[in-house]
């Protein structure tokens, strides 16, 4: 089996290669290569119709990295890369989804908890996982719909996705090449299982993958592949649907420009523009999925906030600016700077102005319409920080649905790569690789909702035993719920 994934890592970016493919994607930092295809078993060979003409290149630098370097491919797949005589092209959007109505909260949170991308357990540990996801789905419950309620009911992630899908499948239109996009979430409807339906019975024979996250994280875009891995594996017609995944693409020039845009634009509203803090806020991941499981998604993160300034700085705006990382959940720690310690902080650096930059998701969501509107503009003005104004985020914005449509059109000839019609498939390598290069260990991780140290044992494995460790999950997962150390007040209360 040949098979490849299509990645865009930056460490992987070898110098030339940046060279050759800048006037593809112009505006692509040194470090950041749109398109980076990891090989994984044998080369894609001359006997593969997908990919026979190209010039794959190994790099001296990581001899398992091959990149395409015929640019004029990108626009026009050749008539090889077209696959089957009948071609018809899918994108599949990935999302979390989100609760529709107040009804929606505690089984949307079950289905969140219940990912081991989200609470990883040891394998021994892992019968649990249902009843710790019941738990704190039950715990938390209130809480998220509090935050639901105050945006209207429900979350408007569906809605704006759909709107998504459909912009892009039109701008693929007008661009030439035609495809149905398909919609999957992770946590909600139109569930991922419900779209991959979809696409076999329209009879999808070249498919691209696209997380709608700018940048990868094991917890999201990761989460999504996971599944869409497992999924594969057991369907005999998915295992044949030649694929390739677009893993992150921040480093995008249209997403940047995009960015910059925006930004550019509400920057303007204000008075005094140079003393305005560009404050990007982006969604936390645990400290663990970083320092531990090696998720890119800070590196991603900050490499993106990078490319965004620089845009606008050359646009003549050379303001400040700060990351912090917001939406903690349980007690465990997650990426610093937090948002709300920034904001204190900012407010007693004397800053006055602030735009706020929500930075890891390209839609409206709860954390953009409740977070940031409601809770850190109230706190803002707590700190001292008079004039406040936010991003809106990039939902059917031309310029960034555009230069996804051109992402999905470059990524085409990489769907695939069949050496012959009895030959293993290329989709699993494809996801497999692609996660594998991320998390290759799969270790497991604190997890951030319920932390404590795992001490189940074979000798261990009495009823006793197992009352015990359930006591203790239930008790930690009140913690995590109330923000409060119960054993601690326990043990400690005076
Ligand atoms: C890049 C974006 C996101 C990362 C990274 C991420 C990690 C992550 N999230 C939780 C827990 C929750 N997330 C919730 C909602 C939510 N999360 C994201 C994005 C990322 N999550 C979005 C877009 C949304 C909102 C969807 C919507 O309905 O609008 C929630 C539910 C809401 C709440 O109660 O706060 C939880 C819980 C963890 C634990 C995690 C990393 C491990
Ligand atoms: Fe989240």
């Amino acid at each position: 089996m040949a098979s490849f994934g299509l990645m865009q890592r930056t460490v992987h970016c070898p110098q030339p290669l940046v060279e050759e493919r800048s006037s593809l994607v112009a505006g692509c930092s040194g470090r950041g290569l749109p398109v980076i295809q990891r090989q994984r078993r044998g080369v894609c060979s001359a006997t593969n119709g997908a990919q026979r003409g190209r010039v794959l290149r190994r790099t001296a630098a990581s001899p398992d990295v091959v990149s395409f370097v015929d640019p004029n491919d990108i626009r026009k797949p050749s008539a090889a890369a077209a696959g089957p005589a009948v071609d018809k092209v899918g994108v599949l959007l990935l999302n979390l989804g989100g609760p529709e109505k107040l009804d929606d909260v505690k089984p949307f949170l079950y289905n969140l908890f219940a990912d081991p991308e989200i609470i990883r357990l040891p394998a021994a540990a892992k019968f649990l996982q249902p009843l710790l996801a019941t738990i704190i789905s039950t715990l938390r419950a209130p809480k998220s719909a509090e935050g639901y309620e105050a945006i209207g009911g429900g979350s408007p992630l569906r809605r704006i996705t759909d709107e998504q899908a459909e912009a892009l499948a039109q701008s693929l239109r007008a661009k030439g090449q035609p495809a149905n996009v398909y919609v999957g979430m992770r946590y909600w409807h139109p569930y991922t299982e419900e779209a991959l339906e979809h696409i076999k019975a329209d009879g999808v024979t070249r498919l691209v993958i696209l997380p709608l996250y700018p940048q990868f994280s094991i917890s999201t875009s990761g989460s999504s592949l996971r599944l869409l891995e497992s999924l594969f594996k057991s369907d005999r017609a998915l295992k044949s649907l030649r694929h390739t995944v677009i893993p992150s693409w921040y480093q995008r020039r249209g997403y940047v420009s995009a960015m910059a845009d925006l930004i550019v634009e509400e920057l303007r509203k204000f008075k005094d523009v140079p003393s305005v803090e560009l404050f990007f806020s982006a969604h936390g991941v645990p400290k663990s999925y970083v320092e531990e499981a090696g998720d890119p998604y800070k590196e991603e993160m900050e490499e993106c906030v990078r490319l965004i300034t620089d845009e606008v700085k050359r646009r003549g705006f050379a303001n400040s600016h700060t990351l912090a990382y917001q939406s903690r959940v349980g007690p465990a720690e997650w990426l610093k700077p937090y948002t709300d310690e920034s904001i204190r902080d900012l407010g007693k650096r004397g800053v006055k102005s602030m735009l706020a930059v929500p930075i890891s998701f390209v839609s409206e969501h709860i954390e953009t319409l409740e977070e940031i509107d409601m809770e850190y503009r109230e706190l803002a003005e707590e700190s001292g920080i008079r004039n406040w104004g936010r991003v809106p985020a990039l939902n059917t914005n031309t310029a960034f649905i555009d230069d996804l449509a051109d992402a999905v059109m470059e990524a085409l000839p990489y769907v695939g790569c069949l050496a012959g019609p009895t030959d293993s498939l290329v989709p699993l390598g494809d996801l497999e690789m692609l996660l594998q290069a991320y998390d290759r260990e799969r270790r497991t991780l604190p997890s951030p909702v319920v932390m404590w140290e795992w001490g189940w044992t074979k000798s261990a494995e009495t009823w006793n035993g197992r009352i015990a460790m359930i006591a203790i999950i239930i008790i930690l997962a009140l913690e995590a719920a109330s923000g409060q150390s119960i054993l601690k007040n326990l043990l400690y209360a005076e």
